[in-house]
């Protein structure tokens, strides 16, 4: 399976590429990725797309090129638009015109939040920033135009890779004695090496021909807040001697931090539907986490 994997260089762009460097054994056979990043094709640029299609024939395409700065965002709409609308729309008729499948990470920020169970695949969306309003839409478009997809919706993804939330705590660590930390939104952090597992486990999959297509929920088993999480990586770092010294973290409310962006307060999402259509298990966040800060 020759899979074009674009966004190469992004925190999930090299998180799949390092799992499977990692487990060569295992995919060396079946899975051959042709990697791409902004500076080999422009996904807003359609002909570079096509070029790019008409040059390597994928057998499937996994978008994990996006805008994903969600406070820049805010301020650069039409940039935003660019890439996680028209980008998707480009790369969504290219896998149609060949007639391949394509993967499309999308996010838990298409909610608003104001749910109090997990969400399921077809509870409504109504994102409250600009960053989740352009994957609702990628969403959307992505099934308009392709009839063979999997869109992946995943949260607070992690990593040793990018910019991420668990390297800005490790920074900030080093830097102060005190952080604060908002407490009143929840969502599941996912480690972004299990996302990596699962795309390449759908792959698989789709090669022996599976073709179980649509919207699935995938992130992290436990639900905790942004403080819970800080607390999370910061004993793990003690425990792993990844810090000499552990900063106090003290919780605060959405309103008492300066953001640009809404965030959703409530943004767990049930991931039953991946586990009995695809079979995938989520590793346990207490593993996930050891093996992330081992990382760090
Ligand atoms: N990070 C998270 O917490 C979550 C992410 N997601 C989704 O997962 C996916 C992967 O996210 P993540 O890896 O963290 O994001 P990153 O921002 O780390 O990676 C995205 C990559 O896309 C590239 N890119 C931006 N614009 C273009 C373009 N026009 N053409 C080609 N490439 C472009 C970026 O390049 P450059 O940096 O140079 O602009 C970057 O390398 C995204 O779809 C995101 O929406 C979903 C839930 C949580
Ligand atoms: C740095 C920092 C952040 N925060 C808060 C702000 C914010 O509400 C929350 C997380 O901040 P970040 O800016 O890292 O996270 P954010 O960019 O909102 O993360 C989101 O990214 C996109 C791409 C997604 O798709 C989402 O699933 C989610 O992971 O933590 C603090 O309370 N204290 C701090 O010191």
């Amino acid at each position: 399976m020759k899979v074009w994997l674009v966004g190469a260089e992004g925190q999930l762009g090299k998180s799949i590429i390092a799992h499977v460097n990692e487990h060569c054994a295992v995919y060396k056979a079946s899975l051959h990725l042709v990697c791409s990043s902004k500076k080999d094709v422009d996904i807003c640029h359609f002909p570079s797309v096509s070029d790019f299609v008409t040059e390597h024939s994928p057998d499937i395409i996994v978008n994990a090129a996006a805008f994903s700065d969600v406070e820049s965002a805010e301020n650069n709409l039409k940039r935003c638009q660019q890439v996680n609308v028209t980008g998707v729309a480009n790369l969504t008729n290219a896998a149609k015109a060949l007639a391949i499948p394509i993967i499309h990470i999308s996010t838990d920020y298409v909610f608003d939040g104001n749910s109090s169970v997990p969400y399921i695949e077809t509870d409504s969306t109504h994102a409250l920033n600009v960053y989740g309003q352009s994957k609702c839409e990628s969403e959307a478009l992505v099934q308009q135009i392709s009839d063979k997809y999997i869109i992946l919706r995943t949260a607070w993804l992690v990593s040793s890779f990018g910019r991420n939330f668990a390297k800005t705590v490790m920074s900030l660590s080093k830097q102060h004695s005190q952080l604060s930390m908002i407490s009143d939104q929840l969502g599941c952090p996912t480690f972004a090496d299990d996302l990596a597992t699962t795309i390449c486990h759908i792959i698989l999959a789709i090669e022996k021909g599976k073709s179980d297509w649509g919207i699935f929920h995938y992130c992290g088993d436990t639900a905790m807040s942004w403080y819970e999480l800080t607390e999370n990586i910061l004993d793990e770092a003690v425990i792993q001697q990844k810090i000499t010294s552990r900063p106090d973290v003290f919780a605060i409310t959405s309103d008492e931090y300066s953001a640009e962006a809404i965030r959703p307060k409530y943004s767990v999402m049930n991931c039953q539907k991946i586990h009995d259509i695809w079979g995938i298990v989520t590793p346990e966040w207490k593993d996930s986490l050891k093996r992330l800060v081992q990382n760090l």
